[in-house]
């Protein structure tokens, strides 16, 4: 398989009013077309900032993200991303369709072929029905649904994803994990997923990248040998699927002194400015 996404050297530091924050050490990794690949690591690692610079939302300090051989400068028309606030995500005064055929704009100039485009990507995640319900009107796993058939909508090369399923109920977070492996098998997808969760990370990726504690860096790149086909109970029963989470916990906790995460400050102001941006654009256009 081809290389889709080289991340080379990548470090990043932030700016404070204390002086810098070193954010991400170094870190290097490749992901194949088609895989899933999951990253972990203890909270405050790094981890959203790893993705943010991915989607070129920020630009690393040193380092190189490479798109399909292509350098990430600003975020790539071929690339999606789904954040954990589904709510904050979509646009709560278009309806759903209309919320997954707005990304396309940019990309199809067909009107219709973008209705059609966002309606089979409904019909990806099971929502054909809900295309004329506003998103308030949905469950919050039915949101997520919704985000996750607008980043599907424009095909991307690659789909990120920041905790996509943090903010759901435990129940509703299986379907989602099993509704993302069915999607992804159907089309191919490559798929970058950060989680804190060592289960979902195993349940759900061809490899599982560990990070270190902050300044985070990779300390390993595990392969996950449990069959395709996964399933909630049978799956995560296996002594395989135990077998790696335990490895997953241990190079993660390892040989640490229990201690206290050191409260992380979530960045939502990349998130944000990304957001506002489309919002900017609903509202200066005419036909949506
Ligand atoms: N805009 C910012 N300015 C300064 N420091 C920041 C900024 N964004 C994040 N940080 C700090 O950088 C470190 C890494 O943050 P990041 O959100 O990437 O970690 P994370 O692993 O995703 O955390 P969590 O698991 O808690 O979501 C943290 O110590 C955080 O406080």
């Amino acid at each position: 398989m081809p290389t889709m996404l080289e991340v080379s050297g990548l470090g990043h530091t932030y700016k404070t009013k204390d002086g810098v924050h070193n954010a991400i050490g170094d870190v290097s990794f490749t992901v194949n077309a088609g895989e899933l690949v999951c990253v972990v690591g203890p909270s405050g690692c790094g981890k959203s900032t790893l993705l943010r610079t991915i989607s070129g939302l920020i630009t690393p300090t040193v380092g190189e993200v490479l798109l399909h051989g292509d350098p990430v400068r600003g975020v790539p028309a071929d690339l999606a991303v789904v954040f954990q606030d589904y709510s904050r995500s979509l646009f709560p005064w278009l309806s759903v369709q209309r919320n997954v055929e707005f990304p396309l704009r940019t990309r199809v100039s067909a009107r219709a072929e973008r209705r059609e485009r966002a309606r089979e990507a409904l019909e990806w995640v099971g929502l054909s029905a809900a295309g004329g319900k506003y998103p308030w009107q949905l469950s919050g796993g039915m949101q997520q649904r919704v985000a996750i058939a607008r980043a599907l909508a424009s095909r991307p090369s690659l789909l990120l994803m920041d905790e996509p399923f943090a903010s759901v109920d435990a129940q509703t977070r299986f379907e989602l994990e099993d509704l993302l492996l069915r999607v992804r098998a159907e089309h191919d997808s490559t798929v970058l997923l950060v989680t804190h969760d060592i289960d979902e990370s195993v349940y759900l990726g061809d490899r599982v990248l560990v990070l270190s504690k902050s300044p985070g860096s990779i300390t390993t790149d595990l392969d996950v040998n449990l069959p395709d086909e996964r399933d909630q109970i049978t799956t995560r029963a296996s002594s395989e699927f135990v077998e790696l989470r335990s490895e997953v916990a241990r190079l993660l906790h390892g040989g640490e002194p229990a201690t206290r995460p050191s409260p992380s400050v979530p960045d939502t102001a990349a998130n944000d400015r990304f957001l506002a941006a489309e919002r900017a654009e609903t509202h200066s256009t005419s036909d949506t």
